[in-house]
């Protein structure tokens, strides 16, 4: 296809999907903008951010996007509102959204963490259609694992949704009751994996290396294991028995590490966050 007509399809296709509201335009707010710009799926000046002292968006208002302290003006003139505020903070945007919400127009996403779709069908009606996903910060630079799930959204809607959070990572769909298991697994483990890239290179400043130096070396050797798994789509243990030599040092560091409690302190991490997400929202009612 020729690139004027490509250009006029993606324009066409840009209109169609309509304007995004996102309300709570904070880490993961703007990481989601960022990445739907970056993607080609939205351009700028048809996202409208939101929060409630503007100032704090100047930095997106220059570049080019809509930016709003009014959540019922960004209602009004969008097609898709995800709602991306601390679960604290939703009872208080639903009441206020809930006069210009229309069913027929809006389709509404949560990247709320421990808010069901029925929690926000309470407040916002029956009829509405709500679709939850579970993104991660990684979605900023299109490489996000999004979960998403729903208990009454068409399935158009979902290929839609799905298909939105497909330019900017992997999704994978996912039943409703699992979704603070992603939340601990996928989003916060983008922490999780930071963390163990920092102890590596914490490691590597011990044995000789500055802290540059070794930062680069285990964020590249990370990333090296990560698409290993991706791209020959095998299990860790397969390319770990690559790597330990007999009698070799990788398998002595491993046993070692094994032994201070390596993979049961992450198993145990990854469930009190599920734990935890589970009753982000209850614990605040
Ligand atoms: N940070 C992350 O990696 C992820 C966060 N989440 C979920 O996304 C939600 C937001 O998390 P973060 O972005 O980390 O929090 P954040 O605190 O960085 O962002 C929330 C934003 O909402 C704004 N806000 C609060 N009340 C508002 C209102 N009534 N109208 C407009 N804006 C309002 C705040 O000013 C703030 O900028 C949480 O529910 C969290 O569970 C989900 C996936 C990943
Ligand atoms: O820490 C949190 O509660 C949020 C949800 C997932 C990532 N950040």
């Amino acid at each position: 296809m020729c690139r004027v007509s490509f250009a006029i399809i993606s324009i066409l296709m840009k209109s169609l999907i309509g304007n995004i509201a996102i309300l709570g335009s904070g880490n993961i707010g703007l990481s989601l903008a960022y990445g739907l710009v970056k993607s080609s799926y939205q351009t700028a000046s048809s996202i409208i951010l939101t929060r409630r002292n503007v100032s704090g968006l100047s930095e997106q208002a220059a570049l080019g996007y809509q930016v709003s302290a009014n959540n019922m003006e960004a209602v009004s003139s969008a097609s898709i509102i995800i709602l991306a505020v601390l679960p604290q903070q939703l009872n208080g945007l639903l009441n206020e959204i809930k006069p210009v919400i229309d069913a027929k127009k809006h389709t509404v996403i949560s990247v709320i963490s421990g808010v069901s779709c029925n929690d926000i069908k309470a407040k916002l009606g029956e009829d509405v259609q709500v679709i939850r996903a579970m993104p991660n910060t990684a979605i900023s630079i299109g490489q996000s694992m999004t979960c998403i799930a729903s208990e009454n959204a068409t399935t158009e809607n979902v290929d839609l949704v799905k298909g939105m959070f497909e330019t900017v990572g992997s999704v994978v769909v996912i039943n409703e009751e699992l979704m603070t298991s992603a939340t601990a697994l996928c989003a916060c483990g983008i922490a999780f994996f930071l963390r163990a890239i920092r102890a590596a290179s914490q490691g590597g400043v011990e044995i000789g290396f500055h802290a540059e130096d070794a930062l680069k070396m285990a964020v590249q050797t990370a990333k090296g294991a990560a698409d290993l798994l991706l791209i020959h789509e095998s299990h860790p243990e397969s390319e770990i028995d690559k790597v330990t030599s007999p009698k070799g040092c990788t398998i002595a560091g491993l046993n070692e590490m094994e032994y201070h409690g390596f993979s049961s302190s992450l198993i145990k991490g990854i469930k009190l966050s599920a734990l935890k997400a589970g009753g982000l929202y209850t614990e605040e009612k």
